[in-house]
């Protein structure tokens, strides 16, 4: 079993234990009352790199990472500091991260906020909706190709962003085919934890300029973020970088002047 494999088990149990507490057309219902999406897309593509900075408490590949007692207090922090997205990890057996972590950023932050999970069905993107999230993760490694599919057209027939997320050249084939319009690619592979930072120069050739392309992992500062703008990065998704820094507003402010740099490598978008 991988990595990946045991995070997902854990991630069916704990929806089914929600399910059960609240059903999905109760969920549907308070979906309906949430304040309307924040258009990500268009955050995503304005000029220079955008940064996603992320709420990350552990992780299965370094344990603990930072004791956030108010992941509130961290997001703003980042949105002083110049980040576009929020990502809220809200796994909660292996990242720590809780539903309550989305609750208390998004009552906080004005910015489209990405609910990370590892979302295994419909439930999970209802709930994100009701909790105010404005994307959703999607993760080929984990999904069934029509699974795939089907969330990505419900995740947008809520009005929201769906990131994509793949490891391989198949992988982003099985996005594109699935209509993805925003790619992430990690450099961690889930399955061994393993981090390539090549994986991205590999990938993005062949995505789409219209596709708003993410590098994901392994981020450390600007010189990685500089990298995978040359290699075509619109944006960069970021954890482990900034919870460790000890200064999280200044790690994204240095990262986002170096992505607004006249010398930074400019995204190649047609739309
Ligand atoms: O971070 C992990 O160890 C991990 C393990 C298994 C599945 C997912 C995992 N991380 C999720 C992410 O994709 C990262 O949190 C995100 O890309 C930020 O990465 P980093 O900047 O390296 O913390």
């Amino acid at each position: 079993m991988t990595v990946l494999d045991s995070i997902l088990d854990g991630v069916r149990a704990d929806v089914a234990a929600r399910q059960a507490r609240l059903d999905i057309g109760e969920v549907q219902k308070l979906a309906q009352k949430a304040p309307n999406p924040v258009d990500a897309t268009a955050a995503l593509r304005e000029p220079g790199i955008a940064v996603i900075a992320e709420v990350k408490r552990a992780s299965p590949s370094r344990g603990e990472l930072a004791d956030i007692r108010d992941p509130a207090d961290l997001a703003r922090e980042y949105e002083l500091g110049g980040a576009r997205i929020i990502s809220v990890l809200t796994e909660e057996r292996r990242f720590h991260g809780s539903l309550a972590d989305l609750d208390a950023v998004r009552a906080t932050v004005k910015i489209p906020i990405l609910r990370k999970d590892f979302v295994v069905g419909p439930y999970q993107i209802h709930e994100a909706r009701a909790h105010g999230a404005d994307v959703i993760l999607l993760i080929v490694a984990a999904l069934e190709q029509d699974v795939l599919v089907s969330l990505l057209d419900r995740t947008e027939s809520l009005g929201m962003t769906a990131l994509v997320e793949v490891h391989t050249e198949q992988e982003a084939d099985r996005a594109l085919e699935a209509g993805a319009r925003v790619i992430g690619v990690n450099a961690r592979d889930l399955k061994t934890l393993e981090v390539d930072r090549n994986c991205f120069a590999r990938i993005a050739p062949g995505l789409p300029s219209d596709v708003i392309k993410v590098a994901e992992s392994g981020i450390r500062g600007p010189a990685d973020l500089l990298a995978y703008a040359g290699a075509g990065a619109d944006a960069v998704l970021v954890g482990e970088g900034l919870v460790t820094s000890g200064d999280p507003r200044a790690a994204v402010a240095d990262l986002v002047t170096a992505g607004t740099h006249p010398s930074c490598p400019k995204p190649a978008r047609n739309s």
